[in-house]
């Protein structure tokens, strides 16, 4: 989501460029926090999959790859044995492009494991409609036939579009549809922290 950030005297001539101006509210997350809640999680996968010896993580560009990352060496320290960790592309899935022209290629080998009978868990740092994670369906789906898929969001800020949850949560945020969550991971952003932040449009 790309927006900018903008002083108060500073609106006007923004909202005369086009360009959304937003309006920080607060900080849900600090780096610390990030971290006590990815290890939570770890924990809560390693469970679930008594151990995760069959377990393959996909992160979902952009920031669900640094967290799948995170979470993969969490659980690696956890059990002392290494876990497939991929990444996954979904642009060309997405629903808001044109529906017209040819489906695009699927580059084998991209995830970068296989995911064949493997029990995957689909990570990206927020869920709000739920279209990002059906377009990521999508694109797995072009790659493999997994044994199982469940999904880990940082953030769930609610507003579901489609029949999809997340059955690992670092944090539910009720949210109005004004109100946008920003995860901000060192990987991508040069530092680690959750705002939630508001349109003034
Ligand atoms: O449930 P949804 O309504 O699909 O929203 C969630 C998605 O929105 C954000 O991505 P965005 O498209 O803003 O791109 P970005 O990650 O590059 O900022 C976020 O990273 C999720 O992938
Ligand atoms: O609030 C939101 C909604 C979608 N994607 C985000 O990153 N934040």
């Amino acid at each position: 989501m790309i927006l900018s950030k903008m002083s108060e005297t500073g609106l006007q001539q923004a909202s005369e460029t086009g360009t959304p101006q937003i309006r920080e509210k607060g900080r849900l997350m600090s780096a610390s926090e990030i971290d006590r809640t990815l290890v939570r999680l770890a924990h809560q996968i390693v469970e679930k999959h008594n151990g995760g010896g069959n377990l393959g993580l996909v992160g979902i560009k952009r920031r669900g790859v640094p967290l799948a990352e995170r979470i993969g060496k969490i659980i690696e320290t956890i059990e002392k044995q290494p876990v497939e960790v991929g990444s996954l592309d979904i642009q060309f899935y997405r629903d808001d492009l044109s529906t017209s022209g040819p489906r695009p290629t699927v580059t084998p080998g991209a995830i970068g494991f296989d995911i064949a009978d493997r029990d995957i868990i689909l990570l990206d740092d927020v869920l709000y409609t739920g279209r990002t994670i059906r377009a990521a369906l999508d694109a797995l789906f072009d790659h493999g036939r997994p044994r199982s898929v469940r999904l880990l969001v940082l953030i769930d800020r609610g507003h579901r579009e489609l029949p999809i949850e997340a059955q690992f949560v670092g944090r539910v945020v009720p949210t109005s549809s004004r109100e946008i969550i920003e995860v901000k991971l060192s990987e991508v952003d040069g530092a680690d922290q959750v705002l939630l932040v508001e349109r003034v449009d």
